[in-house]
């Protein structure tokens, strides 16, 4: 009968000196960004986005506000993103910081890393870079937001910003919906031709020279920029299209007018987020409709107003049900790759 196993690999990154070796008994999977990247599909990862939404709605995740520690002097924010779901039993923390000043120094601007937890012990079981992580969890929730709030037309598709989640979003929305243009816009034009040029779409991309252009007659519109001022305008978003507003900086989600605020349904990721991030826009009277978790789930319909806003507050959730995904993926890609026949006599 031949015996079919496989062998798993680590490595051991939390070994102590010989002696208290024992105190130290985890081995722990340490996850580069292109073995995150080779574990990722849009396909898999908007249903799971669609879960983590849902879950959040109804309450089953454990998830703190995120903390938010700022960098004084170097315009800077260290955020802390612990989560647990019951459903999934999956634990995870997402360390990230936002530097904007990173790019004149060859770095990215948002850094991340992902812990990933066994949920039965708190047993680490793999570190991941998490920039890859961070730029896909979040186009997914973007699409998974766009399919339960949008119903209209998805042919033209505009993006803000020429930045990671430029790319991301333009690569999700284009994979799931294929939408026939794709306008964009960047403070700095030279960037938006190279994201074209990277996203290599042929004449489906095209790059415009203001804000107002690249939006007018979009069906849906990503704003994803470190915008602290509004890029976008009510004037130039048509009756009927969608927003996926993804662009927070330094935690204050300030790309849109005021005035489209006050025209459109804001729905977000997380009320309880959204009831701490938003304080200043409640204050000055702008409602919030709710969770798109709940359209998920089936709990309510989708908002009724011509104009429909999804604020991504960014969620640890989607991050750790991400990295329990990739994971996954990952003993299975090992589980094959290494399983060998030993013919026994
Ligand atoms: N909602 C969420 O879950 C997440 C939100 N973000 C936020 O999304 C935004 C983009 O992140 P990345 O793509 O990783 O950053 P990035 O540094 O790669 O790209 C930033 C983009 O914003 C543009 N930009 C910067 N300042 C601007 C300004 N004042 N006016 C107009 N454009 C400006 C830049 O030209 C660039 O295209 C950031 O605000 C970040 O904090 C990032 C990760 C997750
Ligand atoms: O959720 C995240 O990850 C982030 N949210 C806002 C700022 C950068 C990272």
């Amino acid at each position: 009968m031949p015996y079919r196993g496989y062998v798993r690999l680590n490595i051991e990154l939390l070994r102590g000196p010989d002696s208290t070796q024992h105190l130290f008994n985890m081995s722990v999977e340490y996850l580069r960004e292109a073995d995150v990247q080779k574990c990722l599909r849009w396909s898999a990862l908007v249903p799971k986005m669609e879960s983590a939404l849902s879950q959040l709605s109804d309450k089953s995740v454990v998830q703190p506000v995120k903390l938010v520690t700022p960098v004084p002097g170097k315009n800077g924010v260290l955020l802390t993103m612990p989560a647990y779901s019951r459903k999934n039993n999956a634990l995870g923390c997402k360390i990230v910081t936002s530097f904007s000043g990173n790019k004149t120094k060859g770095l990215p601007s948002v850094i991340a890393t992902v812990l990933l937890l066994d949920g039965d012990t708190g047993k680490p079981k793999a570190i991941m870079e998490g920039n890859m992580i961070t730029a896909w969890r979040t186009a997914a929730a973007s699409v998974a937001a766009t399919k339960h709030l949008h119903s209209g037309k998805k042919e033209t598709l505009c993006i803000l910003g020429a930045g990671e989640q430029a790319k991301s979003h333009a690569q999700a929305m284009h994979d799931q919906f294929k939408f026939s243009k794709i306008k964009i816009w960047n403070r700095t034009p030279a960037r938006a031709i190279k994201l074209c040029e990277e996203l290599d779409l042929g004449s489906i991309c095209t790059v415009h020279s203001t804000a107002q252009d690249a939006a007018s007659g979009a069906d849906v519109i990503c704003t994803t920029t470190g915008a602290d001022q509004p890029i976008l305008e009510s004037a130039w978003v048509k009756d009927g299209a969608h927003i996926n507003a993804v662009g927070a900086n330094r935690g204050h989600h300030s790309e849109l007018s005021v005035e489209l605020h006050r025209r459109g349904a804001i729905v977000v990721d997380s009320m309880e987020t959204a009831l701490v991030e938003f304080a200043d826009l409640i204050e000055q009277g702008i409602p919030l409709w709710g969770d798109v978790g709940s359209i998920i789930n089936g709990k309510r319909s989708k908002p009724g107003e011509k104009v429909t806003m999804f604020y991504s507050l960014g969620m640890a959730i989607e991050d750790v049900l991400s990295a329990e995904l990739i994971y996954e993926n990952r003993l299975a890609e090992n589980k094959t790759k290494y399983a060998y026949t030993v013919d026994t006599p």
